[in-house]
């Protein structure tokens, strides 16, 4: 039989059930509101949804969180499965919702903002939809724009999303004033990280003054540093991007003897964009991630592959995220502590820096005349409008939070967990970064793809095996004599 508990500390609301099945649930208005009254789910008499066999999600629906199990092992963690249900919470009439954008910019914001006017429209009838202008400092210090159908029916075309955004300027005392002097009742929180940390703390003061207010939180990175879910919207619009920037680079890179190519990619913490970005290509040569230190000079260090590789094929493309070896060059820097209004460590130019150290390399040494073209596409890929399938997923995003807001649901991102919609509650969002695990198959597939260096010694795996979660792990691999270098990206004895 289940047993529910809050767990003290991260406030979480849990279900154990039989066999080692946990459902870490999402909050909901009846836990801090007694005797509310529900409706029946107006989409019962929508057209559109009388033909699907079981159109309402089963109160007891869970979706796993990993599906990968042994045949003995305990079920595991479970989320809450998104989608309409039997009883809503709100009559339509009596919908206030607003819908605020902040943090960076990423593919696919204005189709989530155009599917949820949308969503609350056609499919509940909601017809009060506020759009807060310029992020989460909008709330207090901007007019709201009015969002119906009419004025967000082309909006997915276009990239950036319509209602602007901002870092910092979070002040909850003065966001949650905001949204009860407007009367808001549905809070529509897109963001990152930053963000649904934001939000967190809205709906913590929402319960603690009693509202009748959900908020929600849909999750956008373009870094895809999001925990938890399969991936973020626009991270395929950004690795298909990508390409572009990669294509130019090996086009210049081939045309000319011993090219070599650098582009950079977004990725201040997670380097998935440059891993997916990489194995999609083929083109590249050498992907460097913040989660796979690398060095330079030495044995098995980047220059020697680098003369290695011109010596083979003549010419070769290196893709460096933004925040990979940023250790190896900010230390004698005086800026290198500076921060963005939401606290996020700015960084230095890793592109330029790592170009610039090649030419040297080259020059310095005299071993081969190179050719160095450096594209920084990273602004150029964040601003465009999302793809095909992107523009799919933000609907389904869009579509699982206004079911669950219209269901009482509250605290809670909507995301994707191994292919189902789901609401996750925001402590399991924000505890921590996402991030490329290096000793997880996708990194071994990367390195053999690439042939490059994994820039690794045994030490370095034998740490990894102990600090990330037990998985397909490396082999050993063949350089094992740059301890120090490894840290100081210097030589190597
Ligand atoms: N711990 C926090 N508590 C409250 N608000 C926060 C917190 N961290 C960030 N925020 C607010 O969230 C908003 C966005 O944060 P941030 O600039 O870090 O972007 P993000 O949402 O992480 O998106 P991305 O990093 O993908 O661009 C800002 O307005 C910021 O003030
Ligand atoms: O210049 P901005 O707007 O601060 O954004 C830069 C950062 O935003 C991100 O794209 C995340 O949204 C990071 O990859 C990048 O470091
Ligand atoms: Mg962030």
């Amino acid at each position: 039989m289940a047993s529910s508990s809050e767990d003290g500390d991260s406030k979480m609301k849990i279900v154990h059930g039989a066999a080692g099945y946990i459902l870490e649930d999402v909050p909901h208005f009846t836990d801090y509101i007694p005797d509310l009254p529900t409706y029946p789910n107006p989409l019962r008499s929508n057209p559109a949804y009388s033909v699907v066999k079981q159109y309402f999600v089963h109160m007891d629906d869970t979706v796993p969180q990993k599906v990968v199990v042994h045949k003995d092992g305990p079920r595991g963690v479970h989320f809450r499965r998104a989608g309409p249900r039997q009883k809503v919470y709100f009559k339509s009439d009596d919908v206030r919702a607003c819908i605020v954008t902040c943090g960076g910019l990423c593919p696919g914001l204005n189709t989530v903002i155009r599917e949820i006017v949308c969503g609350l429209s056609y499919m509940y009838g909601v017809n009060k939809v506020l759009g807060i202008d310029g992020g989460y400092r909008g709330f207090y210090s901007k007019n709201t724009v009015t969002l119906t159908p009419k004025v967000v029916n082309d909006i997915h075309k276009r990239g950036g999303t319509i209602l602007g955004t901002s870092r910092g300027g979070h002040d909850t005392g003065k966001i949650v004033d905001s949204i009860q002097d407007r009367g808001i009742n549905q809070v529509y929180i897109i963001g990152g990280d930053g963000t649904q940390r934001g939000a967190s703390v809205i709906y913590e003061e929402v319960k603690r003054r009693g509202l009748k207010v959900v908020i929600a939180g849909i999750p956008k990175t373009i870094d895809n540093d999001i925990p938890v879910i399969d991936k973020s919207f626009g991270f395929d619009t950004a690795v298909e991007e990508a390409q572009r920037a990669i294509n130019a680079a090996h086009v210049e890179a081939e045309s000319v003897e011993n090219g070599i190519g650098v582009v950079k990619l977004m990725g201040r913490f997670s380097g998935f964009i440059a891993m997916y970005a990489t194995l999609a290509s083929r083109d590249v040569d050498c992907c460097l991630i913040p989660e796979s230190s690398f060095y330079l000079e030495g044995k098995c260090g980047l220059f020697e592959f680098i003369e290695k590789r011109l010596q083979e094929n003549g010419h070769m493309v290196i893709v460096i995220a933004e925040g990979a070896g940023q250790e190896l060059f900010t230390e004698h820097l005086q800026d290198m502590n500076q921060k963005d209004a939401s606290g996020n460590k700015l960084l230095q130019d890793v592109g330029l820096w790592i170009s610039h150290s090649i030419k040297d390399h080259f020059a310095r040494t005299n071993k081969m005349a190179i050719t160095l073209k450096y594209i920084d596409p990273t602004y150029m890929i964040r601003a465009i409008p999302s793809n095909a399938s992107d523009n799919v997923y933000c609907t389904l995003l869009a579509q699982s939070a206004v079911h669950g807001a219209m269901a009482g649901y509250t605290g809670f991102t909507s995301g994707l967990v191994n292919g189902r919609q789901t609401y996750i509650p925001f402590n399991r969002i924000i505890e921590r970064q996402n991030k490329v695990v290096i000793t997880d198959r996708m990194w071994a597939r990367l390195l053999s793809s690439t042939n490059q260096p994994s820039f690794l010694n045994p030490k370095d795996v034998e740490e990894a095996k102990k600090t990330e979660l037990p998985s397909q792990l490396l082999e050993e691999n063949n350089c094992n004599n740059h301890d120090e270098a490894h840290k100081s990206g210097k030589k190597a004895e």
